[in-house]
């Protein structure tokens, strides 16, 4: 599913009417009943209902609404913003055949007269403003949406939540805090930031017959359909080989677990045959662990001679010089695919001209905390527009970019992104990401195109945790990492 900034829906809103003739009133009716018939499925035909419009055409969108339930048996009321002479366009058609309704319609004039019209409201549906918005909400949307936010009422958002930007980077304060919000056609970008995601509630784009250039490069979701489509099969007659000899490098003495953890997702996920190259004295407790791989002391490791199909190093590595020192060598040397996490990825920072001269793909699988020391600025700059960001990274030192949190945002060095919405916060645990790092690995050994295994391999992690919740095997606050590799094969369970 595609996800959009304004300049992109706007872009689309006009290719629709311009190029292919259908009117911006059709399609306001399109949004407006599309709601409607979703509002029919969530709120009983017996509440009140209160539609909040404003000046734009998400305020028409709004009049539709408020028809359309209204002639469904609904008992609708319309509280305008603004003054009647405010409203034109498409959303002054619909208001016009509103009005000769019986549709009660309010103007708004006070927070005094507004509480009296809300007594005995059940739900309300917030059709103020959409991606129109500019800045900060001046009044009274500003006083509207705080006098909403504080009642306990089932709050509908027609597009995106009053108040809240389409586009990343812009900082607001405030916003209406719904229930659900039924995306235009398309889900906006801030629906997958952290700061935002929580106004929106529950999300749910609505065709509206919008149709988009031939070739559209929008912010793309990667969901279960596209694992379903694109997971590589086990052909009858393949053998180890066939699925890839994958390198991990990391564990030092003091974490050797990380390691463990990579190594055994990335079996678990499918890998053929898996070697670890880490300290001769962390070699036996890691054994018990994963016997089926073999194993290296990271002295004994020559990277121009051995021929992995993919790498993976950084996990439980340390920072001290000998680890920087080996971190240099496999970036250098090593001429297959290779993912960099962890403490590789500290080591980075003062050295990522390393990146440019590869000839190999590189993949970089920082948390918000390491990509922020990656480009020199604060957590919170990063999330304040993480795709940019991140788009901007991948193409300058020609990455293949897995930016890891609540939202994941998989970036390749052409620019195309991809988010994975699953997971949950039993995720948030130390070793989660070695686990992530072992799936990724495993899928990058595996074949096909590399930004589809990771999207595919991010899904399945995520998928894993919500998998082991859901079925109420664990909680979300007694989950570990390890538990993940009983989450994978229950997963892939449900694609054969
Ligand atoms: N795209 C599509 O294909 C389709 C889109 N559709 C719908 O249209 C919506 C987009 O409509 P839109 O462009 O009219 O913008 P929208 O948000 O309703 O209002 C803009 C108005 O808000 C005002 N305003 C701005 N900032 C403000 C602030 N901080 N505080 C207070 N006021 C502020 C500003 O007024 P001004 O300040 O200029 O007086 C301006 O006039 C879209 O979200 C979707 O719901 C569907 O109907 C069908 C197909
Ligand atoms: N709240 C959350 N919701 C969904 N996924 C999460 C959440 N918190 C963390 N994750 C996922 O868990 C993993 C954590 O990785 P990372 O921070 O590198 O952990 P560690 O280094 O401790 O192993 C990432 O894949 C991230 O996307
Ligand atoms: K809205």
């Amino acid at each position: 599913m595609h996800i959009v900034t304004a300049k992109e829906m706007y872009e689309v809103d006009s290719h629709t009417v311009q190029s292919a003739g259908i009117d911006g009133k059709i399609l306001m009716e399109n949004a407006g009943r599309a709601v409607a018939t979703n509002i029919e499925k969530r709120v009983a035909n017996t509440c009140r209902i209160l539609i909040f419009t404003g000046s734009g055409n998400n305020g028409g969108d709004g009049f539709v609404i408020a028809r359309t339930l209204h002639l469904r048996g609904y008992h609708v009321e319309v509280v305008s913003l603004v003054d009647e002479e405010k409203i034109n366009g498409d959303a002054k058609f619909h208001y016009d055949i509103l009005k000769k309704l019986s549709v009660p319609f309010h103007f708004y004039k006070s927070e005094n007269q507004l509480r009296g019209i809300l007594v005995h409201t059940e739900a309300i549906v917030d059709c103020m403003l959409g991606i129109g918005v500019k800045g900060h909400l001046k009044s009274p949307y500003k006083e509207v949406v705080g006098q909403l936010n504080k009642l306990s009422i089932y709050k509908v958002a027609v597009d995106i939540p009053t108040g809240i930007p389409a586009d990343e980077g812009v900082e607001v304060k405030d916003g209406l805090y719904a229930n659900v919000t039924f995306s235009i056609q398309y889900p906006k970008i801030t629906a997958f930031l952290e700061r935002y995601a929580s106004y929106y509630g529950e999300w749910v784009p609505l065709d509206i017959g919008l149709i988009p250039p031939i070739k559209p490069s929008f912010v793309q979701t990667w969901g279960r359909n596209n694992v379903q489509a694109t997971l590589p099969k086990r052909k009858r007659f393949a053998h180890k080989g066939t699925f890839g000899k994958g390198l991990v490098i990391g564990g030092s003495d003091e974490m050797p677990g990380s390691v463990m953890m990579t190594a055994r997702a990335a079996l678990r996920s499918g890998a053929g045959l898996i070697t670890i190259g880490t300290t001769r004295q962390n070699i036996p407790a890691i054994a018990s662990y994963v016997p089926e791989a073999t194993y290296k002391t990271v002295d004994e490791m020559d990277f121009l001679s051995d021929q992995y199909t993919s790498v993976a190093v950084g996990m439980g590595l340390g920072r001290t010089e000998k680890a920087f020192s080996l971190i240099e060598q496999v970036i250098r040397q090593v001429k297959s695919l290779l993912l960099l996490d962890a403490d590789a990825l500290y080591y980075l920072k003062q050295n990522l001209s390393l990146l440019k001269e590869r000839e190999y793909p590189t993949v970089l699988t920082p948390h918000a905390g390491e990509m922020a020391r990656l480009l020199g600025i604060t957590t919170e700059r990063l999330l304040l527009k993480p795709f940019t960001y991140s788009k901007a990274f991948a193409k300058e030192y020609n990455v293949h970019l897995v930016l890891k949190g609540p939202f994941t945002i998989i970036t390749n060095p052409q620019g195309e992104q991809f988010v994975i919405t699953n997971g949950n916060v039993g995720l948030a645990k130390g070793g989660s990401g070695d686990v992530l790092a072992g799936i990724l690995l495993s899928f990058m050994m595996q074949g096909a195109c590399l930004i589809t295994s990771l999207c595919n391999g991010c899904w399945i992690h995520g998928a894993s945790a919500d998998h082991l919740i859901e079925n109420g095997r664990y909680s979300k606050y007694d989950l570990l990492a390890t538990d993940l590799m009983e989450g994978i094969g229950s997963v892939f369970h449900t694609f054969s």
